[in-house]
């Protein structure tokens, strides 16, 4: 969807305490995955809980643009496949609106098909990097022609005759990793990915559900994904988890006003996304994992949070970095609230996200009466602690749903109000932000 539309201005107030349950949306990342993978298996695969984020309908939207039929029923989608290395040319250009995600996977899941595509995206998509991922599908064969530095607006013409590739992937980035296993699917043997970070595994986890062969070895190289080439797909019945990215507004919330208690039932605890959980409980949140178990092979547990007055900076560890990668804007928004200073460091994926996040909430936090350090791999948030953070600023999303979820949430506990100049991001992937934050007593109102 890259028509951006008319601006939507929104101010949060100091609110508390928040209080009940927080039913957040499904999995982002699973849900671009499923109908993905949907789409490259003969036969019906049916999802539910699927994010009806505007990111994942523009993935359903270009994966009938190549051949697939989906359809929602009930609260089910069904998808119907065209097979690994089926996908048609599509007529049009494929717009993959503001996600990194979706164009990234599309392009490698396509590459290996005797076909052209070319894609687009909004003003944030297309200032992305896409080189990280068209130089891993050169290797299959695939050539690709975009803007200079390797923008969008970018055509990939497909490898007629793809042969397999061992990759490490010089980013920590599981869309590059996924992007060259979708690749690798439709090449004759083996392709191999190697990780020096381990990045989120749902590529992993759903490709062996769908009846790939494909083995992960942790080694002194880093982690080695195997994947045999040309599987025979079987369609799946998927339970899209909810999304712990999503979790963490109104969870972040809690812990910073005044006498809240919030559920946020059913989160996946994926340990390559988890991070930004134990990272608040080692500030002194009070937030705890209730009723952990194990659903479609992933640890799920109900998250409690607290008001938590007495948060501590810390040191974010950089391994970490990889598992929550997309929560630092929230959490250096709670970082404004700890005594004393939180410092993060091998951060530098931040500035080529939907914004330059670490530019985007430095800024941001600056005009909210906040002193923040910053490097180009490493940010350091002074915190005021709890009741002495001044706010009272207008600051930019830049097309960033994080960075105006963030400062939203910030502003329910700073002194004066925090305005986003624009709050239509958000629903990129958390479509329900405003009804679940007005529901638990939250005040965000658009202007
Ligand atoms: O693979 C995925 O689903 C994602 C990977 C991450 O991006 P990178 O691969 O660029 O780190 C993350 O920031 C994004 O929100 C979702
Ligand atoms: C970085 C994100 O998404 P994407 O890369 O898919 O645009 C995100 O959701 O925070």
């Amino acid at each position: 969807m890259s028509a951006h539309g008319t601006p939507i201005p929104m101010t949060s107030y100091k609110s508390g305490p928040l209080k009940g349950e927080a039913h957040v949306p499904g999995d982002k990342s699973i849900s671009h995955r499923s109908l993905i993978l949907g789409a490259m298996t003969v036969g019906e695969t049916k999802v539910t809980g699927l994010l009806e984020g505007q990111d994942v309908l523009d993935t359903a939207k270009a994966m009938q643009a190549f051949g697939a039929d989906i359809e929602k029923r009930g609260e089910t989608w069904h998808i119907h496949g065209v097979g690994v290395g089926g996908f048609g040319e599509p007529e049009n250009v494929i717009d993959c609106g503001n996600s990194g995600t979706g164009v990234r996977l599309i392009m490698g899941a396509m590459a290996t098909c005797p076909i052209t595509a070319t894609f687009t995206g909004d003003a944030s998509l297309n200032k992305r990097p896409m080189a990280r991922v068209t130089d891993p599908l050169a290797l299959f064969g695939a050539r690709a022609y975009g803007r200079s530095g390797g923008r969008l607006p970018m055509t990939i013409v497909g490898a007629a005759n793809p042969v397999p590739v061992r990759y490490a992937t010089p980013v920590p980035s599981a869309q590059v990793k996924s992007a060259v296993l979708l690749a690798g699917l439709n090449a004759p043997g083996e392709t191999v990915v190697i990780e020096r970070e381990a990045t989120r595994d749902h590529s992993e986890r759903m490709l062996a559900g769908f009846g790939a062969t494909i083995t992960t070895e942790d080694t002194d190289e880093g982690r080695v994904i195997t994947l045999q080439g040309r599987p025979e797909f079987t369609p799946q019945t998927i339970i899209v988890p909810r999304d712990p990215s999503s979790a963490a507004f109104p969870v972040c919330a809690a812990l910073i006003t005044e006498g809240s208690d919030v559920l946020v039932p059913n989160i996946g605890l994926n340990p390559t996304r988890a991070g930004l959980f134990f990272t608040l409980q080692d500030m002194g949140a009070d937030l705890t994992f209730e009723n952990m178990r194990e659903e479609g092979g992933e640890p799920v547990a109900d998250l409690r949070a607290k008001f938590s007055p007495d948060l501590k900076g810390i040191e974010v560890p950089a391994e970490r970095a990889a598992s929550m990668i997309d929560e630092y804007p929230v959490l250096s928004a709670v970082a404004a609230f700890a005594q004393g200073k939180t410092h993060m460091p091998g951060v530098k994926e931040l500035r080529v996200k939907e914004s330059d996040r670490i530019d985007a909430m430095a800024t941001g936090l600056r005009a909210a009466g906040i002193t923040v350090d910053e490097g180009e791999d490493w940010w350091t948030v002074h915190g005021r602690g709890f009741g002495d953070v001044p706010g009272g600023a207008t600051v930019q999303s830049h097309l960033d749903h994080r960075i105006a979820m963030s400062f939203l949430v910030m502003g329910l506990a700073t002194e004066k109000p925090m305005s986003v100049d624009d709050g239509q991001p958000i629903a990129t992937s958390f479509p329900i932000f405003e009804g679940l934050m007005a529901q638990l007593g939250a005040r965000i109102d658009r202007d």
